[in-house]
């Protein structure tokens, strides 16, 4: 067969980003707390959107929302161009920790129940469970799972549903290393089939799998961006090896350890020369240097030292209250 030679039209054109969940202005508080402060968030259809805060942060709180399960206080959400949460049900598929399980039933069980009531449920239940190595556990009753065992069966539930979007809280949680590597080569595969997906997440180690990244803070989306752009746009890391630095040269004076050495984000107002000369030379073990930043040193800006805006909730650590032993943290990787 004779085809005619490609022409610039034939040529592949990236297609536009086009919105497939929408949150506006989104607020939500539990008595006199204020959880989400006016949260924007968008997510692109067909993107894998990483998002991240500490603890107690409020993902949970706005993954409920997003889900249908919780109704924000004020603010607006839209999936699917126009429907509400409740209305775009039949086409996502929800992991939220903690809530699926009914722990009087097996896993199996679990897996009957909600394979019969959700519309786009599919027999993929069957391959995922091998892959997370849950088979052998599906007869047990839930009761008895470990934390990590109702993760996994919370996350075969999520992705045995064939949905154009997936929200997942903390699907690597209480997973250790190797099944944190299955779940995210699920993830890349469900993203490679053009699913979009917003997974939550405190690990560093989520953020590597993201086509972009959404930090929250203080009640709302402090940055957003691609991996890459974010790392780019991070002040100078520096780390220090054997000696204890000036916490005055470091951004929001915060020092954090990793392994044996002490890392932090060069202030302006000081340059690495500052921090070389308050420190001990002269002993041969002592190190200085800037460093390319690690998804750690990212979650560590975005979570304890970048500017936020005055007006945040309370829920933001004063840092005038810490102690000088208290402003290390130690956040492993
Ligand atoms: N039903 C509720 N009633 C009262 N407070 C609540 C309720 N649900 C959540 N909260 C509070 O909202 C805050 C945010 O909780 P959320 O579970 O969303 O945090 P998170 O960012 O998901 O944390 P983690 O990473 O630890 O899972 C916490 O202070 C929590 O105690």
């Amino acid at each position: 067969m004779i085809t005619d030679p490609p022409t610039d039209d034939d040529e592949v054109q990236p297609q536009p980003s086009r919105p497939l969940l929408e949150a506006r202005n989104v607020e939500k508080g539990f008595g006199d707390g204020r959880i989400l402060t006016g949260l924007d968030l968008t997510v692109e259809e067909g993107e894998l959107l990483t998002l991240m805060g500490p603890n107690g942060v409020g993902k949970s709180v706005l993954l409920s929302c997003l889900a249908g399960s919780t109704d924000p206080d004020s603010g607006s959400i839209e999936l699917f161009d126009g429907q509400s949460p409740t209305e775009a049900r039949s086409a996502t598929s929800v992991m939220l920790q903690g809530q699926s399980i009914d722990p009087d039933l097996t896993g199996r069980e679990n897996l009957q129940f909600y394979g019969d009531i959700h519309p786009r449920a599919t027999g993929d239940w069957r391959s995922i469970a091998d892959q997370l190595e849950l088979t052998d556990d599906l007869d047990r009753p839930a009761r008895e799972y470990s934390g990590g065992m109702e993760r996994k069966l919370e996350l075969t539930i999520a992705l045995a549903v064939d949905a154009d979007c997936y929200l997942l809280d903390e699907p690597t949680a209480e997973l250790d290393l190797s099944m944190i590597q299955v779940v995210h080569d699920l993830l890349l595969e469900y993203r490679g089939d053009g699913k979009t997906i917003l997974v939550t997440s405190h690990a560093p180690l989520d953020a590597g799998i993201a086509d972009r990244i959404a930090f929250v803070r203080g009640g709302r989306t402090v940055a957003t961006g691609e991996p890459s752009a974010l790392l780019e746009a991070l002040p100078p890391v520096v780390r220090v090896r054997g000696d204890m630095p000036p916490e005055s040269a470091f951004l929001g004076g915060r020092l954090f350890q990793r392994g044996d050495e002490i890392r932090g984000f060069l202030s302006p107002s000081a340059g690495l020369e500052t921090i070389e000369n308050a420190v001990e030379r002269e002993r041969e073990h002592v190190t200085v240097d800037r460093d390319p930043p690690s998804y750690t040193d990212l979650f560590n800006y975005y979570t304890y030292v970048s500017p936020i805006d005055a007006d945040g909730p309370s829920t933001v650590a004063d840092e005038s209250d810490r102690s000088d032993g208290e402003r290390t943290e130690r956040l492993e990787q």
